[in-house]
């Protein structure tokens, strides 16, 4: 039996200090890594968002408004500072013995117009199968239209998630799930979501925070394919398979 491959974004807002000096966040990528590790998690693919180690950058350039001569120099210091991020990310997960890689999307994928169009999911699918945890992040990929554009951790998420035809799709970042009024809402579907007001990020964020993460996640339960928005504290929850009180998007 070919074992269900599951996929996990750790949010930027919980790996690193988005709102705050902008550090990384290595206790809790600690306790991640080791939770991550105490459940054997093999089939399980890791995808990191960028927090203050790139929206900052991506911003200061104006990544999402085109690349040319005159800002190019973002697109290498952008990169580095999420690749940094990511090398972190990696190695506290290697640190708990779990067989990490990382992968950067800037090699890997390639977008039109901001819209991630190709990754290269084979490799990540046979990287799963060997037991290896692929560890890809929001990053800068050159844009046939633009030139280059940040490609958000949400996107690239939705893109596996349909490429390698996931079966347990969870995002956790820095709130209980998608709020409504101060109250969770426990479920999302295209149609229900125009009576919510789910805004941006509190920090600076180029992707659109919550706004761009659901447009993703109904774009994925458009193909049939449910995902999980929930707290930090409740990603042992997701990956038991129990209830995390989060928010599922669905078709
Ligand atoms: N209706 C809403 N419900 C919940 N959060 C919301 C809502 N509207 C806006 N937000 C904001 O969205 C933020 C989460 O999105 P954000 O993109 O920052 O998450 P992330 O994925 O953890 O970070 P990153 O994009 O850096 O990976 C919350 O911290 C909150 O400020
Ligand atoms: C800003 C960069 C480099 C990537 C953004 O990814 P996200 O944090 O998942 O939105």
């Amino acid at each position: 039996m070919v074992e269900e491959i599951r996929l996990l974004k750790l949010g930027g807002s919980i790996v690193t200090d988005k709102g705050g000096g902008g550090g990384i966040d290595h206790a809790r990528l600690a306790a991640i890594a080791r939770e991550i590790a105490e459940r054997g998690d093999a089939h399980l693919v890791i995808v990191h968002g960028a927090g203050s180690c790139g929206h900052p950058e991506a911003q200061e350039y104006r990544i999402q408004e085109g690349v040319d001569l005159q800002n190019r120099a973002g697109i290498a210091i952008t990169h580095e500072a999420v690749a940094g991020l990511n090398r972190s990310v990696v190695a506290a997960l290697r640190a708990e013995g779990v067989d990490a890689v990382g992968i950067h999307p800037l090699a890997a994928c390639h977008a039109d117009n901001g819209q991630l169009l190709s990754c290269e999911h084979q490799s990540i699918d046979q990287l799963v199968r060997l037991g290896i945890t692929p560890v890809l992040h929001g990053d800068v990929v050159m844009d046939t239209s633009r030139g280059a554009c940040i490609i958000s951790g949400d996107q690239i998420i939705r893109y596996l998630a349909q490429a390698l035809g996931a079966g347990r799709v969870g995002l956790a970042t820095d709130v209980p799930g998608v709020l409504d009024r101060g109250a969770v809402v426990p479920v999302i579907t295209r149609e229900h979501v125009k009576r919510l007001s789910i805004g941006c990020s509190g920090n600076t964020d180029v992707t659109g925070g919550m706004k761009g993460k659901i447009e993703e996640l109904l774009k994925l339960a458009d193909s049939g394919i449910e995902s999980h928005i929930f707290h930090v504290s409740h990603i042992a929850d997701f990956l038991d398979g129990k209830e995390h009180g989060g928010t599922i998007v669905r078709r």
